[in-house]
């Protein structure tokens, strides 16, 4: 559904960010991106986006180039949710949530009956139907986040792509967050995108994996065939111990940072 081929980018007069990087998603899979701070993740999903333009290779979105797809109609289809900042204009929840809806209403016609009603069910979705009214100048960054995932769930897309979701969030949100992926994708086989800094998470949705390094390093396969000891200290230079537990349905896996690495790999 979304691939990129010898994808090279770099920012103006920098070193490449990323270069020959390929990967694949079929319709309905889940792709985590994890990496240590600054190493392009942000870079690579706003390039998945069209928001930056790759140096050379190229994005795919049905086997169609990026470029070639008129933008209406790839954002009626793509839904992202950025890292949440502040707010410039003050919006309600309800408001900020029915901008999601702006491709299917047009940006000068009223809401119809039925966008409020999937805005206020997305707003439900997501656990904060008690802010509905509020201004979102008014409510906590990792509130402002679940409004900004329930905007991105209002169009019912088929490609999410999310920008470390979680990172505001406490753990019951952080399950909720984790747990309406999981339901969207058994539901409407919604094609997910998430970059994290949480391999357990990444775990959690399974699927697959790409883990980007610095010079140039990369591994893209199978979440639970990726992520381990090795890679963990690989990439992000700490020890790591691995925890498994079964239940009726599977095999469940988590790895836990225990230490710095003593040596750099
Ligand atoms: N607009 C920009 N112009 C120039 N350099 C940039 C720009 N945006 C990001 N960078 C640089 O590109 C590199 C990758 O940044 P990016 O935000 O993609 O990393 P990241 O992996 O998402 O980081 P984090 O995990 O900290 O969010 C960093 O070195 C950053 O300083």
């Amino acid at each position: 559904m979304i691939s990129m081929h010898h994808g090279c980018f770099e920012y103006r007069q920098k070193e490449p960010i990323f270069s020959d990087l390929n990967f694949h998603l079929n319709k309905g899979e889940t792709l985590s991106i994890l990496g240590p701070n600054g190493v392009g993740k942000t870079t690579l999903v706003k390039c998945l986006l069209g928001f930056q333009r790759l140096k050379s290779g190229e994005v795919q979105f049905e086997g169609q180039p990026l470029e070639k797809i008129p933008l209406k109609q790839f954002f009626r289809r793509v839904s992202y949710v950025p890292q949440a900042r502040n707010v410039v204009f003050p919006y309600s929840v309800l408001d900020m949530v029915l901008l999601g809806r702006a491709s299917a209403i047009g940006l000068n016609a009223r809401p119809s009956k039925e966008d409020m009603d999937r805005a206020a069910a997305a707003v439900h979705r997501v656990g904060i139907a008690p802010l509905m009214h509020q201004s979102t100048r008014q409510i906590s960054g990792g509130q402002l986040q679940l409004v900004l995932i329930a905007r991105a769930i209002v169009n019912d897309p088929e490609v999410m792509i999310l920008d470390e979701p979680e990172s505001n969030l406490d753990m019951k949100n952080q399950l909720i967050i984790l747990d309406l992926m999981e339901q969207l994708r058994e539901e409407l086989g919604l094609t997910t995108i998430i970059n994290t800094h949480y391999p357990n998470h990444a775990l959690r949705l399974g699927g697959k994996a790409l883990l980007l390094g610095s010079g140039n390093r990369r591994d893209f396969g199978n979440t639970t065939d990726l992520i381990n000891h090795e890679t963990i200290r690989t990439y992000f230079h700490v020890d790591s111990q691995m925890v498994e537990w079964q239940d009726a349905a599977k095999t469940h896996q988590r790895i836990f940072p225990v230490g710095l690495a003593k040596e750099a790999v």
